[in-house]
């Protein structure tokens, strides 16, 4: 809490957004910037207790050094109020700089409603006009995340908030809208059962990939992912707007790649008939080959000339020592990754196409539904820098990194059984290998290059994906993190 006591109170509010009604019944936030202040400041030490138990909180582990309001926005008033808020936290320290920002929607009422479970409760507000009111995270509440949608029907302005739709049929505005229970990197809700919207949870200035390369395949034509109906976005002092949600059609009859994969793996244990998950893997590979043509054709390209291809190789092993320094478990592996990126800077690869892909492809961004795999969350790696996540890149970036979630969902049939179970990871590494196998013929059948005439790229690619890997498990879920550093003895083995 000492924490908190330190927060600025730095709350911009754009002067263009016209002051509404004042002092409206209590515990309503008030349209005026000091009613917007004087909320916000005796929310900030309910926050700095909530914030870091959130999966998407990416500071986990760092003290909060200040918790600065960037722009509050008021977009409901009385009882009960919504509160959009985009909070900087700073961690101070030497390796200090401005913090990231995070998006916030808050809901104030009297009463806790019912559908708003506790852990979505950051507490009571004390002090001020609205002593006493409770202050949860609105995206449980129904009848706050109506709101949203409606704004985004009607394609509302509220200071420097801009809702957006794209041409097309009209959006009802008036759907119950339920918080996905996913586990996923910031939090969704679906209306019903014919949108789910994203809510972005750390900002950065500039457009999402995640919309922008979703705009650029709906305009295509491309059916391989779910429309873009709208999205919301908000200028953060003079930057490019900074994209905050994006809604999309829901697809209500899809089954998801990674829950599908895992119910085959499941019955290698005894089923005498096992499914053939070998077809479907085949498929996928088509379908990530469509959309990355697709891109090339929408979206800038390049080619790497060899100095290039060294950078890229460079950037693999600064991001290997980053990721040293962090698990130090990652220590002996470290010379054998790094003659991999030697080698991959020696490969005749002049001029290799790089292009926009997804970025963070795996089995749980894909979904399996009645017209064929459609692809979702192109937001690529949270973890990276925003303006890196939008660079060119090899499209069997993202071949690679969907090789890594075969692995990852054959090392569940080893989850729980004993380690040295040879039987069982023999099973194991055959699926493994029958389907990334399958994977990879399917997306050369599919138009892509096929990535066994490129292994020091793939092999390159591959421990570039399970070095982020180790780092994710070790911050997420320690648990896990055997699974990619199984990977990467493997990978390092091969070198
Ligand atoms: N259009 C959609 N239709 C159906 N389910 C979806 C859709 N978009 C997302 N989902 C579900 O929500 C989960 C999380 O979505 P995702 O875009 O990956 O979010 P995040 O970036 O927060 O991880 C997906 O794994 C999927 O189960
Ligand atoms: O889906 P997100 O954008 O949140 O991606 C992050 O979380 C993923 C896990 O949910 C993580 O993926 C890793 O685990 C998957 C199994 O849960 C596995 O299929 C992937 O291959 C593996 O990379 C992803 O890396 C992370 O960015």
């Amino acid at each position: 809490m000492s924490e908190t006591s330190r927060s600025q109170a730095h709350l911009h509010r754009d002067p263009s957004a016209a002051p509404g009604p004042v002092g409206t019944r209590a515990p309503g936030v008030r349209r005026t910037a000091a009613g917007v202040s004087e909320l916000v400041q005796s929310a900030l030490p309910l926050i700095a207790e909530w914030l870091p138990t959130q999966r998407w909180y990416a500071g986990k582990g760092r003290p909060i050094a200040a918790l600065v309001p960037v722009i509050g926005t008021p977009l409901q008033v009385g009882d009960p109020a919504l509160l959009h808020l985009l909070l900087r936290v700073d961690h101070g320290g030497a390796t200090g700089g401005p913090g990231d920002v995070y998006q916030l929607l808050l809901g104030i009422r009297s009463d806790r409603p019912a559908a708003v479970g506790r852990p979505a409760v950051l507490g009571r507000l004390a002090g001020g006009t609205y002593d006493g009111a409770v202050l949860y995270d609105a995206v449980h509440d129904p009848e706050l995340t109506g709101r949203l949608l409606e704004h985004l029907a009607t394609g509302d302005r509220f200071g420097s908030l801009s809702f957006r739709r794209t041409p097309g049929p009209g959006l009802p505005g008036n759907l119950p809208g339920r918080a996905s229970t996913a586990e996923q990197s910031n939090s969704s809700v679906i209306y019903d059962t014919a949108f789910i919207l994203k809510l972005f949870r750390r900002i950065s200035p500039g457009t999402n990939p995640d919309l922008e390369l979703s705009l650029a395949l709906s305009r295509a034509g491309s059916t391989r992912i779910p429309r873009v109906a709208a999205w919301f976005e908000c200028r953060m002092e003079r930057a490019e707007p900074a994209t905050l949600g994006l809604l999309q059609r829901y697809l209500p009859d899809a089954e998801d790649g990674w829950e599908l994969a895992l119910d085959q793996v499941a019955r290698l244990k005894g089923d005498p008939s096992p499914g053939n998950f070998a077809i479907e893997a085949h498929r996928l590979g088509r379908a990530t080959a469509e959309v990355h043509r697709v891109l090339a054709r929408s979206m800038p390209t390049a080619r790497l000339d060899r100095p290039r291809i060294a950078e890229l190789a460079g950037a693999m092993a600064d991001r290997l020592d980053s990721a040293v320094a962090a698990v130090p478990g990652l220590l002996r592996y470290r010379s054998a990754l790094r003659g991999a990126f030697q080698q991959l800077t020696a490969a005749h690869l002049d001029g290799l196409l790089v292009q926009r892909i997804h970025g963070d492809l795996h089995l749980g961004q894909a979904m399996r539904t009645p017209q064929g795999w459609v692809l979702l969350d192109f937001e690529g790696e949270p973890a990276k820098p925003l303006a890196e996540r939008r660079l060119p890149q090899p499209a069997l970036r993202d071949v690679a990194a969907m090789l890594r979630s075969f692995d990852y969902a054959a090392a569940h049939l080893l989850a729980g059984s004993p380690a040295q179970d040879p039987h069982l990871a023999h099973l194991a590494a055959a699926w493994a290998a029958r389907n990334r196998a399958a994977y990879c013929a399917g997306y050369t059948a599919g138009g892509g290059a096929d990535p066994s005439g490129s292994p020091e790229l793939m092999r390159a690619l591959e421990i570039d994906k399970a070095v982020y890997e180790v780092v994710y498990e070790a911050r997420h879920r320690p648990s896990w993190l055997p699974i990619p550093l199984a990977a990467i003895n493997r990978l390092a083995d091969s070198v």
